[in-house]
C-alpha cells in the first residue's frame, strides 16, 4: 500500500497554537451554506452554535454514554452550578449515536468504542468548536484501558499515543492512500495533570506511552476472544516488547484522538485508568463496584484540573454517584 506522509502533520500546529483558535483543515467548509453535524443532530442553520457552545473551554470525551452523563452531573456539582444536576439535558437527544451534555464551560461527550466511532465524533466536534468560534479549548479523553505491568486502578496519562507497532503515528486511508499523522500530545498538560494527581488521595497516576489498537481481543493479544491465532508465549512476548517500548496501557482511541487534536491546534490529553494487568490475564473479572471506582479516577483527576484552571476552591468532594456502565 502506498504511504504518504502528510506535510501538515507537524509544523503548522505550532502556528495554530499561538492564537488557540480551533482550525478545521478543510478549505471547503467555510463556503458551505449549511453544515449538518449529522451524528450530533445539530446544524449551523437550525442551531445558534456560537450561542450554545461559544464559551466552551474544556471538552471531555469517553466511550460510554452513561459514564459521560454521570461525569456531566458530577461536574455540575463540582462547579457549584445552580439548578439540579439531574435535569441536564442531552444536546444530541435527536440521535442515539453519541450523547452530549454542557455544564458551564465543560462539554461531556460519548464517542463509542474504537477508532472509526471516535473519529466521526471528532470530525463533528472540531467543526462544532470552529463554527461556535471557541478559543483556548482543552480536550481530554477519560477512559479505561488494560495495563501492562501496573497495579489495576493506575491512571495512565499518555505521553505518546502509539500504534500496534509502537510508533507514535496514526495511519488513515484516504482515497486509497495511507496518510500518516503525528500523534503528539501536549507534554505540559500531561505534567500538569500528573501534579494534580499528587494533590488527590488514592489516585495513583503515571505518565507513559499508551498503545491504541483496532480490536479488544486479538488486536490486544488476548487469548480469550472468539478467534485466537497465537500462543500464550507469543502473547507475552508481544506484551514484553510493548513494555520495553514504554507502553504501560492499551486502549482503542488514543492515536486518532491525538492526531486530530494535534492537526487542529487543540491541546489534548489522554487519561485512562487500567482495569487489569495484562501480564496477569485477559478477562476483566474484577467486581463491578471496584471497576466503577476505577473508572471514576480519570473523572476526578480531570475535574480537579478544571477547577484549578477556573480558580475554584478545591474541596474534597465524593466521586460521581450516578450508575455508570463500563
Ligand atoms: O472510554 P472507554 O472506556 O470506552 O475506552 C476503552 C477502549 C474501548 O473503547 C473500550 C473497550 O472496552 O474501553
Ligand atoms: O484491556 C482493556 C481494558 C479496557 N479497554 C481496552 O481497550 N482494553
Amino acid at each position: 500500500m502506498p504511504l504518504k506522509l502528510l506535510k501538515s502533520t507537524g509544523n503548522e500546529h505550532n502556528e495554530y497554537t499561538k492564537d488557540q483558535e480551533v482550525h478545521v483543515m478543510n478549505p471547503y467548509l467555510d463556503s458551505m451554506e449549511e453544515d449538518i453535524l449529522y451524528h450530533f443532530s445539530l446544524s449551523t442553520r437550525t442551531h445558534n452554535l456560537p450561542k450554545m457552545f461559544g464559551d466552551t473551554k474544556f471538552v471531555c470525551v469517553g466511550g460510554s454514554a452513561s459514564r459521560m452523563k454521570a461525569f456531566a452531573e458530577f461536574m455540575h456539582q463540582e462547579l457549584g452550578l445552580s439548578g439540579n444536576a439531574g435535569d441536564i439535558q442531552d444536546i444530541c437527544a435527536g440521535t442515539d449515536r453519541y450523547c452530549m451534555y454542557k455544564v458551564g464551560p465543560v462539554l461531556s461527550i460519548s464517542h463509542g468504542m474504537g477508532v472509526p466511532s471516535i473519529s466521526i465524533m471528532l470530525h463533528e466536534l472540531i467543526k462544532l468548536l470552529h463554527h461556535a468560534r471557541c478559543r483556548d479549548v482543552i480536550l481530554f479523553r477519560i477512559g479505561t484501558s488494560g495495563g501492562i505491568g501496573l497495579p489495576p486502578g493506575t491512571v495512565v496519562i499518555t505521553d505518546k499515543a502509539v500504534d500496534s507497532f509502537f510508533q507514535p503515528q496514526f495511519e488513515q486511508v484516504v482515497l486509497g492512500q495511507v496518510i500518516v499523522r503525528s500523534t503528539e500530545l501536549d507534554k505540559g498538560l500531561a505534567q500538569e495533570l500528573l501534579r494534580c494527581s499528587g494533590e488527590l488521595p488514592a489516585l495513583p497516576a503515571i505518565i507513559s506511552n499508551t498503545m491504541c489498537t483496532f480490536d479488544f481481543y486479538e488486536g490486544q493479544g488476548r487469548l480469550d476472544g472468539a478467534l485466537c491465532s497465537f500462543s500464550p508465549e507469543e502473547k507475552l512476548e508481544y506484551l514484553h516488547k510493548a513494555h520495553k517500548a514504554g507502553v504501560r496501557n492499551i486502549e482503542m482511541e488514543s492515536t486518532v484522538f491525538a492526531a486530530m487534536c494535534h492537526i487542529c491546534g487543540l491541546r489534548a490529553a489522554v487519561v485512562c485508568v487500567t482495569l487489569l494487568d495484562r501480564f496477569e490475564g485477559d478477562q476483566i473479572s474484577t467486581p463491578h463496584d471496584v471497576l466503577l471506582e476505577y473508572q471514576q479516577r480519570p473523572q476526578c483527576l480531570v475535574s480537579h484540573f478544571i477547577k484549578k484552571r477556573l480558580g475554584l476552591p478545591i474541596m474534597p468532594t465524593p466521586p460521581p454517584q450516578t450508575s455508570q456502565g463500563m
